[in-house]
């Protein structure tokens, strides 16, 4: 299978920092794969992902992402590549509150240049799917959490990313926003074949990914995969027994 994002012996270490933030991370990740990143807090998570992504830099160690060199990538040269290839879900939504949600969703592809026809077909295609046709001319405070999350799923995968990075994409919403949210995540991952490496503290969450990669104190310390003849409450059983034995 195609590798997508490779992650060669990774170090981080913080200025002041007694420990590295990562210490010796390799994976990858292949074109498809929806992998979550697990562990408890300061185990490292959102450094990697701000690593994988373009956002930090790495002490050591290299970053391919579709079989490029990201690595030691310029300031500029990587926020070109960011706009380009990579799509991104926060906590915070970071929806801009003065835009309507269809002004939101057009952004990434106007900085890509694509004409207002092609923008609006792919906004109203998205919308339709993500049950959020009847919301596009609305702002974000008029919006509940699930729906402004649905928003910034869509606003990640419109432009077609080579890879998604959410971190965090259901800590603010409750258990029914989440399951929505998770259900579209899980959609766009089978339907669209996008790759998502995504962190999460959320259990239920990891449990619509196909991948789990466990993190302690800056290492990889476990990984599961799910067996496509099991049901997600199996997998995330077998998520739960994991976090446990790591806390004890
Ligand atoms: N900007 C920074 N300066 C110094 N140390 C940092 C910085 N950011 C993170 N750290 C430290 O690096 C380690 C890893 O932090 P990181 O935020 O990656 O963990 P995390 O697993 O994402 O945690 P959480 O789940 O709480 O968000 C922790 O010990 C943290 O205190």
């Amino acid at each position: 299978m195609k590798e997508l994002l490779s992650i060669k012996n990774v170090v981080k270490k913080y200025e002041m920092a007694e420990y590295n933030a990562l210490d010796n991370v390799s994976f990858s990740i292949t074109q498809g794969e929806f992998v979550a990143i697990m562990g408890a807090s300061g185990s490292g998570k959102t450094t990697l992902l701000n690593i994988a992504s373009t956002i930090d830099k790495t002490d050591c160690g290299e970053i391919y992402i579709k079989g490029r060199n990201i690595t030691n990538m310029s300031d500029s040269k990587a926020a070109d590549f960011r706009k380009d290839e990579l799509g991104f879900i926060f906590q915070e939504y970071f929806l801009l509150d003065s835009l309507t949600v269809r002004e939101n969703l057009s952004i990434p592809l106007s900085l890509l240049s694509k004409s207002k026809d092609k923008i609006d077909e792919k906004i109203e295609c998205l919308a339709s799917k993500f049950d959020m046709l009847n919301q596009l001319e609305k702002y974000p405070h008029q919006l509940s959490g699930g729906q402004k999350q649905r928003v910034a799923v869509i606003r990640a995968i419109i432009k077609e990313p080579a890879i998604i990075f959410a971190d965090e994409p259901t800590g603010a919403l409750d258990s029914n926003s989440t399951e929505s949210v998770m259900n579209h995540l899980h959609l766009v991952n089978k339907e669209m074949n996008s790759t998502i490496m995504m962190v999460t503290h959320d259990i239920y969450a990891a449990s619509y990914a196909s991948r789990v990669i466990f993190f302690k104190d800056g290492k990889i310390v476990n990984g599961i995969v799910k067996d496509d003849l099991d049901d997600r409450d199996t997998f995330q059983n077998q998520i739960y027994k994991i976090m446990l034995s790591m806390s004890k």
